[in-house]
C-alpha cells in the first residue's frame, strides 16, 4: 500500500478536481510483480503521465517548492524527461538531459550509476549549462538513488548547483535518499 510522504503537502491539489495530489498518484499508478526482473515489485507511473489533470497536479508539486530557486530543470533518462521539459515549459525556463552513456553528441561528463536493477552510465553535455546555473532535478521514481547521485555528481563536476531533487515517488525502503546528501528532496508520495 501507498503511503503520502512526509514531505508532501496535503495542501497540493489538482487544479479542478481539488483531490489531494497524492490521492490522485496512488489511484493511477500499477504494481507489476517481476518486471523487469524477479523480485521487483514495479511502480508504473505511465497512468499518472496519460492523465492530463494528475501530469499538471504531479508537476505543479514538483516545481512549487523550488520556485524562484533554479534557472533550468533537468530530466534523468528516460521517464524523467517527461517531468522536466512540462516544468520547464511551466516554469518558463531551459530543460537540460541527463542520458545514458552514447547518447549526447558532443562532449560529456561520465558518471557510473548503480540501481535497483543493474547499473547504467550516465552522461551530461560539459556545457548545456553555465558554470554556477541552478538546476532542479526530476525524475519519476527515488528508488536506491543511484541515477539521481550520478545526475548529482555529474552537475557538480559541471560547476552546477543542484537547487533539489523532485520525484513523484520514493521507495523509502531503498534507502535512496541517503545517497543525496543534504540536498532538498521533494517526494509526492512513498512506498
Ligand atoms: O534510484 P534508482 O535505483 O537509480 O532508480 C530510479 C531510476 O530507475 C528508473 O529508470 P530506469 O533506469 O529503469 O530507466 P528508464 O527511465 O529509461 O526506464 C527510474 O525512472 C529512475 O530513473
Ligand atoms: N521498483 C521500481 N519501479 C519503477 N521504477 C523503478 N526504478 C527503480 N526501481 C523501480
Amino acid at each position: 500500500m501507498n503511503t503520502p510522504a512526509s514531505t508532501s503537502p496535503g495542501t497540493s491539489l489538482s487544479a479542478s478536481a481539488r483531490e489531494p495530489v497524492d490521492e490522485l498518484i496512488n489511484r493511477l499508478l500499477v504494481t507489476v510483480e517481476d518486471f523487469p526482473e524477479p523480485g521487483i515489485h514495479f511502480k508504473d507511473l505511465t497512468p499518472v503521465f496519460a492523465d492530463g489533470r494528475a501530469l499538471r497536479a504531479v508537476v505543479d508539486a514538483l516545481v512549487e517548492p523550488f520556485a524562484g530557486t533554479f534557472d533550468a530543470v533537468a530530466g534523468v533518462e528516460a521517464r524523467g524527461f517527461l517531468l522536466a521539459a512540462a516544468a520547464a515549459y511551466a516554469t518558463g525556463t531551459g530543460v537540460v538531459t541527463v542520458r545514458k552513456a552514447g547518447k549526447l553528441p558532443r562532449e560529456t561528463y561520465t558518471v557510473e550509476g548503480t540501481l535497483e536493477y543493474g547499473t547504467a552510465t550516465f552522461e551530461l553535455h560539459t556545457d548545456d549549462l553555465p558554470a554556477g546555473s541552478r538546476v532542479l532535478v526530476l525524475d519519476d521514481v527515488l528508488a536506491t538513488g543511484g541515477s539521481l547521485s550520478a545526475a548529482a555528481e555529474l552537475f557538480g563536476r559541471a560547476g552546477i548547483t543542484v537547487a533539489g531533487f523532485g520525484v513523484v515517488l520514493e521507495l523509502s525502503e531503498l534507502r535512496g535518499r541517503r545517497r543525496l546528501g543534504g540536498h532538498r528532496v521533494r517526494s509526492l508520495i512513498r512506498a
